[in-house]
Order: C-alpha cells, then structure tokens, then sequence
C-alpha cells in the first residue's frame, strides 16, 4: 500500500506538491492524472525517496522509503525508460541492479521471459527501441519481485502494439495483488487500464475515485434542439426553469442542460414548437477532464505572456494534448 499524508514539496518559490494525501490499494490499477507539471513525477521521486518532502510524509507499507529493510524487493518504478548505461546489454544491467538490490540471479532470466526480451538480452541496450527499452524498464521493476510497482507516463511514445502490452502487463500484476500505481496527462488512455484515479492539479487533490464514479461524474451531455420557431422554443424552455444556450454552431437550434430528451420534446409539443432536430450530446472524455482540471493548469516559462494562451481552458488543451 501506498499513501501521502499532507503531503508537500517546494523548490524555491514553486509549490510542486500541495498539502497531497491520498492512499493506493493492493490489488487494483490505480492511475495517476494529472496535466504535464501537475506535479505526478515530484510526488512519485517522494514515494521512492529520490527526494525529500518539504512537509507531511509519503509512506510505503506505512513507512518511508528510507527505513524499508529492502527496497528494491518492496517497490520497483519505471521512472526514465532510457536511464541505461548504453553500451550495457540487458543481461548485464539486470545482473548489476541484481547485484546492487541483493536479488538472487534467477531472477534475471525470470523477467527478461515475462517482458519479452530473452532474444534481444545480449544485444546494447543503447540500440533499443523505445518499446524495447519500455519493456526493459518494467523488466528492471520486477526484479525484485516487489508487491508495489511505479509507472511514471509508461505508454509515452509508444507505438499501439506497445501500449496494448503495457496495459495488458499492469493488469496481469494488479490481478496478482501488487499495488500498481500509474501516471498519466491522459485521461482516455489511463480509463482503460486503471479501476481507481487520483487527479492532482497545480500540485494538489483534485478527486480521488473510482474510474467509473469519475467518468461519470466528470462528463456530462447536453440536449441539442433545432427548430425554426427559436424565439417560442427559448420561452417555452425557460417558463420551464431549463437552462437554455443559443448553439455557437447554428442559429436555429439550442444547447439545453440540467434535463433529458424526453421533457425538451414534451416541452416543445405543449407550446406547439415544430423541431427538426432533437439529440443527446455526450461530452468526451477529454472535454470531461478539461472542465474538471481547466482551472489547475500550470502555465510554465515557455508561455507568452501577451495573455492569449493564458487562459486555462485554452492553455490546458494544448499542454494536455502533448
Ligand atoms: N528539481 C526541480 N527544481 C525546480 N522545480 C521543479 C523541479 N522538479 C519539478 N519542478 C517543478 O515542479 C512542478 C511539478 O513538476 P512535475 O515534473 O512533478 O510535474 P508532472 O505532473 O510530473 O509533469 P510532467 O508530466 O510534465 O512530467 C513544475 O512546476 C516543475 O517545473
């Protein structure tokens, strides 16, 4: 088990991680969301005690990483799938970290099997691929065999064959009991792999819930109503108490919120209102996740500072959709 505990981080005048505290299970696939500079790496480098806390505590298993008795047979992370010595082979760099984590040789073999890379195990691990070097990381992170695992953005860059194995691999060791958290800046890919989310913005709890209660609750649909009589259709609506907006992409139908097809419909029959269209909108996921994170953005130095881009939702988008 993973938890945080008020937990804060400042590098000078920046607040990394905010007064965090939030807890992650064994057994489940927990991700980790957040927009880039959110603060999801300062807050995993804490968890594995590559850096200290300003204040509060990130424990594993109820201590910090410092005082675990062994660390490396207690949490692994793919942190930098790149961080490889490039003229080490994979054999090598597994039997050194082995060396280093007093972790028993077998255990070398035993992951290069389960990452699929016993062929390539002698070839440089500098000439690998993105996704072999992915598959080295995770390959590093289990040899210890430990019950908690860290992914910090493991699909980044990957092709699709790569990120269906990833998901597959996290899976399979959340199914084994292992506690598995990961990090993501996107929402639709994380939704697939992981059953619980915690969402942080500008360094700080945004939700912490299950992947169904937070899709559900972040997206929300709205009613398009299209009809020649606008002026009837809005005053019929509002005399109802529905809220009403005209459409930014007509000027003969409306976006209606807060009620479902059926009374806009019944609504219009009443005041004798023709439509010509009547339809649900459902808002995607990443429109769901913008409207819940738009106001956390972290703007960074590389903004113009003429203000065009500075407003969240717009700034956000870009920064999200790297
Ligand atoms: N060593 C450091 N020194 C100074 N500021 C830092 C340092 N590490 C991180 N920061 C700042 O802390 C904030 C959080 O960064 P962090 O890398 O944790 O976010 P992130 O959510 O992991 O983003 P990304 O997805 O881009 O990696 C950012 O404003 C970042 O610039």
């Amino acid at each position: 088990m993973i938890e945080t505990r008020c937990l804060t981080k400042r590098y000078g005048g920046t607040t990394a991680v905010d007064d965090l505290s939030f807890r992650v299970e064994p057994g489940r696939v927990t991700g980790f969301l957040g927009p880039n500079g959110s603060g999801k790496s300062t807050t995993m480098r804490m968890i594995l005690g590559l850096d200290r806390p300003t204040a509060g505590a990130a424990l594993v298993n109820g201590q910090p990483y410092q005082d675990l008795k062994y660390p490396l047979r207690t949490v692994g992370a793919l942190l930098d799938a790149k961080w490889v010595h490039p003229n080490r082979s994979a054999r090598s760099h597994l039997r050194w970290l082995a060396a280093s984590g007093q972790i028993p040789k077998a255990r070398i073999d035993a992951v290069l099997d389960q990452v699929g890379l016993t062929g390539a195990a002698d070839r440089r691990a500098g000439a690998f691929s993105l996704g072999m070097s992915q598959r080295l990381g995770i390959a590093a992170a289990l040899l210890g065999d430990p019950e908690i695992l860290l992914f910090d953005e493991p699909v980044n860059g990957l092709d699709p064959e790569g990120i269906v194995w990833i998901r597959q691999i996290m899976k399979q060791l959340a199914g084994e009991g292992r506690t598995i958290l990961v990090s993501s800046h996107l929402l639709p890919e994380i939704a697939l792999t992981a059953t619980d989310l915690i969402v942080i913005g500008r360094g700080r709890l945004i939700k912490a819930a299950s992947t169904t209660d937070f899709v559900e609750s972040a997206s929300h649909s709205t009613v398009r109503v299209g009809t020649l009589q606008i002026d009837e259709l809005t005053a019929a609506l509002k005399r109802a108490g529905v809220h009403v907006e005209p459409d930014a992409d007509s000027d003969f139908s409306l976006i209606v919120t807060g009620t479902d097809i059926a009374r806009v419909g019944t609504l219009a029959a009443a005041a004798g209102v023709v439509l010509t269209e009547l339809s649900v909108q459902r808002a995607s996921l990443e429109d769901a996740f913008m409207h819940i994170t738009g106001h956390d953005i972290e703007y960074t130095a590389g903004d113009s500072v003429d203000g065009a881009d500075r407003i969240p939702a717009l700034a956000g988008a870009g920064r999200w959709m790297r």
